[in-house]
């Protein structure tokens, strides 16, 4: 049995990722502290994402703690980790996926085909700007940013008609009773890795490895290596206007992926692809020739 510390953003989803790995590893006679920090990502709340350099502002001051040996571990929410980590980084787990979906969560309307012609609808992600204009052509899509709790109170002052949030988040903080309508994949398709967690270590820990080998999931890692594999075959930046989702069907893994152009409105490529999928290899080479397609078909 080993003493390990975990660091972690201090959002309350983040903090609540943690405590979740903190009990698990403890339920196996682990002794586990948190490190908390502030990361750039959570500071910068008045620019978008995508313009300052994107999504790996949120794990960079924890890779500082893991370099500097402050922290053995660190888990992020996988949508949020870059494609590629820095030299000696790399991913020792990832656990069971919670519900991929996004959500539509409104005080006023059922679901997105009861919003009103010209409706405001928050959010700051490339990809739900996409596939919402894909659905509602209509709709006036406004920046959204700050952690969860932050885009509820925006929702709730009343400066949007409504907003779109992952699943996973309100469901892990108790706020599942916010959501009004789950998208299905095939109208709001999730972005790679949506809604699993992954664990980040540097080096060769085998303390560290053997204490992570029973929270992994395997089906879970296949899948959102191959739709990382799509997102970083099309350049790696998590704020790309990408949608990538993968599951498994039998021994298949269904991938699908899409991608629209913000600068031009109605163009969006999609591409399917099921395949007998073993391992993370195979995982990879799937979601590399989804990209392939997604390219012939114009995207990027
Ligand atoms: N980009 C922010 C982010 N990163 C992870 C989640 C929560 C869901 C998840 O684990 O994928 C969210 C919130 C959201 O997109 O609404």
């Amino acid at each position: 049995m080993s003493q390990f510390t975990i660091a972690t953003r201090e959002s309350r989803l983040a903090l609540w990722q943690a405590e979740h790995v903190k009990a698990l590893l403890e339920q196996r006679g682990h002794r586990v502290a948190l490190l908390g920090m502030t990361t750039q990502g959570d500071q910068i709340l008045d620019r978008s994402l995508s313009k300052v350099g994107g999504k790996g502002l949120f794990v960079k001051e924890l890779e500082v703690a893991l370099e500097e040996g402050r922290a053995d571990l660190a888990v992020h929410s996988l949508k949020d980790v870059p494609m590629e980590l820095p030299e000696g980084f790399h991913l020792a787990c990832v656990m069971e996926r919670e519900d991929p979906r996004d959500a539509f969560v409104s005080n006023r309307y059922e679901n997105l085909a009861a919003l009103p012609q010209g409706a405001v609808v928050g959010t700051s992600s490339l990809r739900r700007l996409v596939l919402l204009r894909a659905l509602r052509p209509d709709l006036r899509i406004e920046p959204l940013r700050g952690n969860l709790d932050t885009r509820l109170r925006k929702l709730d002052d009343g400066q949007y008609d409504g907003i779109v949030l992952a699943s996973a988040g309100l469901k892990r903080l108790g706020l599942a009773s916010r959501i009004r309508q789950v998208f299905e994949p095939a109208e709001m398709l999730p972005a790679a890795g949506q809604g699993a967690l992954g664990i980040e270590v540097r080096g060769a820990r085998a303390d560290v490895a053997a204490a992570l080998a029973p929270l992994s999931h395997q089906s879970t890692w296949l899948c959102v290596a191959a739709e990382r594999a799509v997102s970083r075959a099309m350049g790696g930046s998590c704020s790309m206007p990408l949608a990538a989702h993968a599951h498994f069907d039998g021994e298949y893994l269904q991938l699908s992926a899409a991608w629209g152009d913000p600068e031009r409105p109605g163009t969006l490529v999609r591409v399917r692809s099921a395949e007998v999928v073993a391992d993370l290899a195979e995982a990879n080479a799937v979601g590399e020739h989804v990209a392939a397609r997604l390219r012939a078909g114009g995207a990027g």
